[in-house]
């Protein structure tokens, strides 16, 4: 978290492309979000703001802020831990990081999914603390890609690119389900656009890939729960927000699905009493998608590209349309 402003303790000039910016910030350095009291207290007066998925972004914080500031850049590619309605009341514009992590959200969403359908966590449990007897014809089996039916909830960059790393293990069909038909980004991946029903009934294995928004909110619920195979594994790296977690532990405990592997809970972290962790089928990952050293490097450099970008009054790298 950066805040920029005219009187704070650290300077620097930061070379932005062939120009100079003189910026005064103050960082919070520290990988734990900073206590809320003290951002309310820190933003007075900025110009700018750079932030992470833990800062909730609301009236609040931006009356806190003041009129001075301009621009709000926010490492991530989700938003909606930011109240764009304020933001655009404000004039705000704001940034975010969205493409550099695809290929890192990808790469740990095939991860997951192959952890979860072969019972990884399981299996290494087992080994571990001496459940591990003969080999057994039927024990610890799981479920194969192999000409599986993979449904994806919201193809945008992230679900294309799940969807190529997962072909070559032979997937049979590609399905998905959004507002609309994406032909564009249905072709790369040759996915067949289907109702929400028909992606339930189908896939094999469900990814979930959309925005939390008002409309995709508890979206997955024992409505869509109820219409899959008890054979099937559910996969969300979006946010914990689209799942209704109530719902989901009833599927998983009842056999109404076989699997579910989440990065993302409501709420973050999820208590370790939640009962979501009695599940041996359920494996559940602190919200690591983008975590590769390489992607959370660009990442901070495009949020903070974007922040000098906007404070220089020019288009961002990556700016919301608002
Ligand atoms: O969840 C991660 C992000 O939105 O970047």
């Amino acid at each position: 978290c950066a805040m920029i402003q005219e009187k704070h303790k650290s300077s620097a000039m930061l070379t932005h492309g062939f120009y100079f910016l003189r910026v005064q910030f103050e960082l919070w350095d520290s990988d734990d979000p900073v206590p809320r009291k003290e951002l309310l207290q820190k933003v007075k007066g900025v110009d700018g703001l750079l932030c992470v998925l833990t800062e909730k972004i609301d009236a609040e914080l931006l009356d806190a802020a003041g009129p001075n500031l301009k621009v709000l850049s926010t490492m991530s590619v989700g938003f909606d831990h930011l109240s764009l309605e304020e933001l655009k009341k404000r004039g705000i514009r704001v940034g975010y990081t969205p493409d550099v992590l695809t290929d890192a959200v990808a790469e740990l969403t095939v991860a997951l999914l192959l952890t979860t359908s072969r019972r990884l966590i399981e299996a290494t449990h087992e080994a571990k603390t001496g459940g591990w007897g003969t080999w057994r014809t039927l024990w610890l089996c799981g479920h194969e890609l192999a000409n599986s039916t993979v449904g994806i909830f919201g193809l945008g960059r992230i679900g294309v690119a799940i969807a190529e790393r997962l072909a070559p293990f032979k997937v049979k069909k590609f399905i998905y389900t959004d507002m609309a038909p994406r032909p564009e980004l249905a072709s790369a991946i040759n996915a067949e656009f289907v109702s929400f029903d028909e992606l339930a009934k189908q896939s094999d294995f469900l990814a979930v890939c959309c925005a939390l928004t008002p409309e995709t909110k508890e979206i997955c619920n024992k409505n869509l729960f109820s219409k899959m195979k008890n054979t099937s594994i559910f996969i969300n790296t979006s946010r914990g927000g689209v799942v209704n977690q109530e719902d989901l532990y009833e599927a998983l405990s009842t056999g109404q699905i076989a699997g579910a592997g989440l990065d993302v809970t409501v709420p973050e972290p999820l208590p370790t009493s939640h009962p979501l962790f009695t599940l041996k089928n359920c494996v559940i990952l602190p919200h690591i998608a983008s975590a590769s050293y390489t992607t959370r490097n660009a990442m901070s450099s495009l949020a903070a590209n974007n922040l000098l970008l906007g404070l220089r009054g020019q288009p961002m790298i990556k700016e919301l349309k608002l």
